[in-house]
């Protein structure tokens, strides 16, 4: 697992454009060959997403040989509500591409059998040739998609109900109202994140620093499913300064010496 602490959010947001952008670029995806990309929503990868569209406005990256798949969706709103992950991504970012609307994927909340629904996501990654490059962020409580505390680490793509520190976490998008949270989704699982051949979380700000420290520098732990990618052949965690209050001196000094090599690997400025 690599660990890349910048200065910023701003930055972190920066630095995964680029590596996504970086990723399909090597790929050289056509239409028969596509770059499978998974994709989080949240407030964490909204700088990414801006500057993906910036660097798309500017010509330097196309979609349009580009699948993705979302991680998560609520179950039970509508998707023209403005909290639902279909809304997030076509307003934040899929507008604004050039990308295929048949090559985009968001689980159903709203199908008539979930289970079913679930399953044939599972079949539409293997089909598409596996995920080539899965981003996403995690919670406070070290959730990533919503594979809350205590999932299985072998967990596929299924309905989850919602702990109550993410419903609480994720009542500032609906009036600060718990009551208007979902109490389920439907998660890709833990399983299915660590089939991708990459992984990229995100991480900023401080309230996810005992999240961060918990999966560095702690053992595979259920109760952090982040922690999960420890086992994971090329698993990057892109942090700001913020979110490694938690980590040891000693852990924050030697990624950031490792750091410069990789910024140069991916192209990413080194004086950043
Ligand atoms: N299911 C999503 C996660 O995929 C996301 O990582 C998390 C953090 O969101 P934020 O980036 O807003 O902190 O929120 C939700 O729980």
């Amino acid at each position: 697992m690599k660990i890349l602490i910048l200065d910023t959010a701003e930055k972190v947001g920066d630095y995964a454009a680029r590596h996504v952008i970086k990723r399909i670029q090597e790929t050289k995806p056509t239409e028969d060959n596509p770059f499978v990309l998974g994709l989080p929503t949240g407030g964490t990868p909204l700088e990414m997403y801006r500057k993906l569209i910036e660097y798309h406005q500017k010509g330097e990256i196309s979609f349009k040989d580009v699948i993705t798949f979302n991680m998560d969706e609520y179950v039970g709103i509508p998707e023209n509500h403005p909290e639902s992950y279909h809304h997030y991504m076509w307003d934040n970012f899929f507008c604004k591409i050039d990308i295929k609307p048949e090559n985009v994927h968001i689980l159903n909340g709203n199908a008539s059998d979930l289970t079913e629904e679930c399953a044939q996501y599972e079949e539409k990654i293997n089909k598409a040739g596996g995920v080539d490059l899965f981003v996403g962020g995690i919670g406070p409580d070290g959730h990533i998609a919503f594979n809350e505390p205590g999932s299985s680490l072998t967990s596929r793509t299924r309905v989850k109900t919602l702990a109550y520190d993410t419903i609480l976490a994720n009542a500032r998008f609906f009036d600060n109202d718990i009551s208007k949270v979902p109490t389920q989704a439907l998660t890709v699982g833990v399983g299915t994140i660590m089939d991708a051949k990459e992984v990229m979380i995100l991480i900023t700000g401080s309230h996810k620093a005992l999240a961060l420290a918990k999966a560095v520098e702690e053992g595979v732990n259920h109760m952090w499913t982040v922690s999960s990618l420890q086992l994971h052949p090329k698993a990057v965690l892109v942090c700001d300064e913020n979110a490694t209050m938690e980590l040891r001196v000693k852990t924050v000094k030697y990624f950031k010496e490792l750091a410069n090599f990789h910024f140069a690997a991916v192209g990413y400025p080194t004086s950043s």
